[in-house]
């Protein structure tokens, strides 16, 4: 990979070039990174390079130079080419990855107002901003964004699993780091990274890992999955009875196989222990447990062992207290029973918070949907908290299907990446 690095104010970046990490990496061949003047391309004995704004402001990078500069670094073919600017889509890890792909990146730094408006329509790739605020030039955007492109060529970080370890790589953020000594100022580093044991130093720094993307940042936090750290499983409770009817009403429901596949496949796909369901009705329970039968030991499991595997998680029950006495036998302790609404409830409390708790308290949670219009306040009272509804935000409209809720939740407590 080639970037070349359009500016005013070449030393900078050359000095920035020739530092540390980079340094050796270009010193050793790893990086072709390449530095333009923007005057080498300017005419007039005064060699100008900018010029005021039309109407009001201050200075800017007039076109005509700075395309001439493209123009001398795109002759093997055209470049990608990026403008750093407040203006721009937020530099994020994947968006690094995406140019650290490119054959020739070329960076054009602004300066003053920024660059002529009809040079950026007619060259640049992407605008891209380091963060909602300004700086004075281009330049640091340009360090940034090269810096973090050329940590991802192999060979430029000397130790490839210090990257991919680093914040975002996995979609996480990073777990904390100690060096020597083992105590200073009467802190000592935590016991299991120093008794060699690399199994369980890997299971420590990836929970701490999770821990801190729930604590530090939510809007990123449903990529911590949070699975593998359960000592016990999560249920999914899909209940038939007690339910509301559309007058209110204490009713049961009927079980639908669009349902049962469903979940069952989603059960599957996010390592759920066990997808109960619950319904009083002795025929409704025989025709799950003959769909089910089909797909786990009848010509069905032979048709497709995926649907055998989805299925293998269902165990039905005759009520909600039948499956949770049935959870504390194989837990050996009380579940975390977490109802779940479309309406709004008193005391909800938002998905984020309940999967920092089951992560601290380490007990099984156990997901509670209701079917029909909701569960009804008998299982509601005996839950332990119950969830802010699922919504698209619009205008409150949100009449999911029991199996769009049951994997939208699933994907918020474990999805991974
Ligand atoms: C003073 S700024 C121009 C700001 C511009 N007039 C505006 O308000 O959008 C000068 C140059 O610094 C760079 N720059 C400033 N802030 C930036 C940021 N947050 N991210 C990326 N580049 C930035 C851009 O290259 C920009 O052309």
């Amino acid at each position: 990979m080639k970037i070349s690095i359009v500016t005013a104010f070449p030393e900078l970046m050359r000095s920035y070039l020739a530092a540390s990490v980079l340094g050796r990496a270009v010193a050793a061949g790893k990086l072709d990174a390449g530095v333009i003047d923007i005057r080498d391309f300017a005419e007039g004995d005064y060699r100008q390079i900018d010029d005021y704004c039309y109407g009001s402001g201050g200075m800017m990078l007039m076109a005509e130079p700075l395309a001439k500069a493209l123009a001398s670094v795109s002759e093997g073919g055209k470049p990608y080419v990026v403008y750093p600017s407040p203006q721009g889509t937020h530099l994020y890890q994947e968006l690094v990855e995406d140019l650290s792909r490119k054959e020739h990146l070329v960076i054009i730094c602004g300066h003053y107002e920024g660059v002529d408006e009809r040079f950026t329509q007619k060259y640049v790739d992407m605008e891209i901003s380091l963060g909602d605020f300004v700086l004075t030039g281009g330049e640091m955007p340009a360090m940034a964004i090269v810096d973090a492109v050329s940590r991802l060529i192999p060979g430029v970080v000397g130790n490839n699993s210090s990257v991919t370890e680093d914040s975002f790589y996995s979609g996480m953020l990073d777990t904390p780091h100690y060096t020597r000594p083992a105590e200073w100022r009467g802190e000592r580093v935590p016991e299991v990274l120093t008794n060699g044991d690399a199994k369980a130093i890997d299971r420590w720094r990836r929970r701490r890992s999770v821990e801190r993307t729930l604590d530090r940042r939510p809007d990123i936090a449903a990529r911590a999955g949070i699975i593998p750290w359960l000592s016990g499983g999560a249920y999914v409770m899909e209940v038939h009875y007690p339910v509301l009817d559309k007058r209110g009403e204490k009713s049961s429901t009927a079980i639908t196989g669009m349902d049962l596949h469903d979940i069952a496949r989603a059960c599957r796909t996010y390592g759920i222990k066990k997808y109960l369901l619950v319904t009083p009705l002795a025929q409704q329970r025989e025709m799950a447990k003959r769909i089910a039968g089909h797909w786990t030991s009848g010509w069905g499991s032979e048709y497709n062992p995926d649907r055998k595997e989805a299925f293998s998680t269902l165990k039905i029950f005759a009520s909600v207290q039948k499956a949770l006495a049935w959870v504390l036998e194989k837990e050996k302790r009380e579940p975390f029973k977490i109802a779940t609404t479309a309406k709004r409830h008193a005391g909800a409390r938002h998905w984020l918070s309940l999967k920092r708790e089951i992560l601290k308290k380490d007990h099984s949670p156990v997901f509670m949907f209701g079917t029909g219009w909701g569960l009804h306040d008998e299982v509601m009272d005996i839950s332990d908290a119950v969830m802010t509804p699922i919504t698209g935000g619009c205008d409150g409209w949100n009449h999911l299907s029991v199996r769009s809720a049951v994997s939208i939740t699933l994907d918020r407590f474990f999805g991974w990446r």
